[in-house]
């Protein structure tokens, strides 16, 4: 069973050349999934075709099974876009009840505060994002999609910015999800973060898929994810 497919993705902007080309594969149930590539490569344009921010134009995607466009797909995933624009004019903890509430939930006001606690932000939950620093807004995206514990959490670079000790935690917890049988679409550029976390990895070029396979074994044929990135980019094969 997959929490997420796709098969032959495609997707142009206007007259422009294709952003993506064929895309095709699949987060398998309870796996942590990376989706690595270069700048302009098509990441997130892939992504916001899975949430249908950007209506498909070909190829199927499937969330746990359903079309991505049904009510009841987008119910069972969660996004946390690559920027940190939050509403200045709640608190984390409203923030966090408008978002649960989408999804027909309670937040849970102990494992928030919980939360808050281990990821530094003691005593802040109750203030206005508008006073929250880079990294605190990035912090209340993630705490949020841990709150709210969706089939599929889909990451865009949304752990950029956050610090060590932050990391180390999120690592913890999006293993977490996997050992509760979830599954993480994790895109981010830092390799050591993907080979210690991702048990697959897709890799894009151009639209394309260039790799994918579980990360164990690209490390073994490669001797690193940053060494596989490098060999394709200064190969021929682009
Ligand atoms: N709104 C847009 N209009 C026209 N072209 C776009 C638009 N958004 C993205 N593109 C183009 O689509 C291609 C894929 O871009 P996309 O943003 O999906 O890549 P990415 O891998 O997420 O890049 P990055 O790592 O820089 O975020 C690029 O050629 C980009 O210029």
């Amino acid at each position: 069973m997959n929490d997420l497919e796709i098969t032959g993705l495609t997707y142009s902007y206007g007259r422009e050349a294709k952003a993506l080309d064929g895309v095709g594969f699949a987060v398998p149930r309870g796996s942590i999934v990376g989706l690595l590539g270069p700048n302009g490569s098509g990441k997130s344009t892939l992504i916001r075709n899975v949430f249908d921010l950007l209506r498909s134009q070909s190829g199927t995607i499937t969330v746990d099974g359903l079309p991505h466009t049904a009510p009841e797909a987008k119910r069972k995933a969660v996004y946390l876009s690559s920027n940190d624009y939050l509403p200045e004019f709640l608190t984390a903890a409203e923030y966090t009840a408008m978002i649960a509430r989408f999804y027909g939930l309670e937040a849970d006001r102990e494992s928030a505060l919980d939360l808050c606690s281990r990821f530094a932000m003691d005593g802040r939950y109750d203030d206005l994002i508008e006073d929250y620093s880079h990294g605190m807004r990035k912090k209340t995206q993630l705490m949020t999609a841990l709150l709210v514990r969706r089939r599929l959490t889909v990451i865009d670079e949304t752990l950029n910015g956050i610090d060590l000790e932050a990391m180390h935690l999120a690592e913890k917890e999006l293993a977490g999800l996997r050992d509760d049988g979830l599954s993480v679409l994790l895109c981010t550029h830092d390799f050591p973060v993907l080979e210690r976390l991702a048990d697959r990895i897709v890799f894009l070029d151009r639209g394309r898929v260039v790799h994918d396979a579980p990360t164990a074994e690209l490390v073994a044929d490669h001797g690193s994810l940053d060494t596989m990135v490098r060999s394709h980019l200064e190969s021929g094969d682009r």
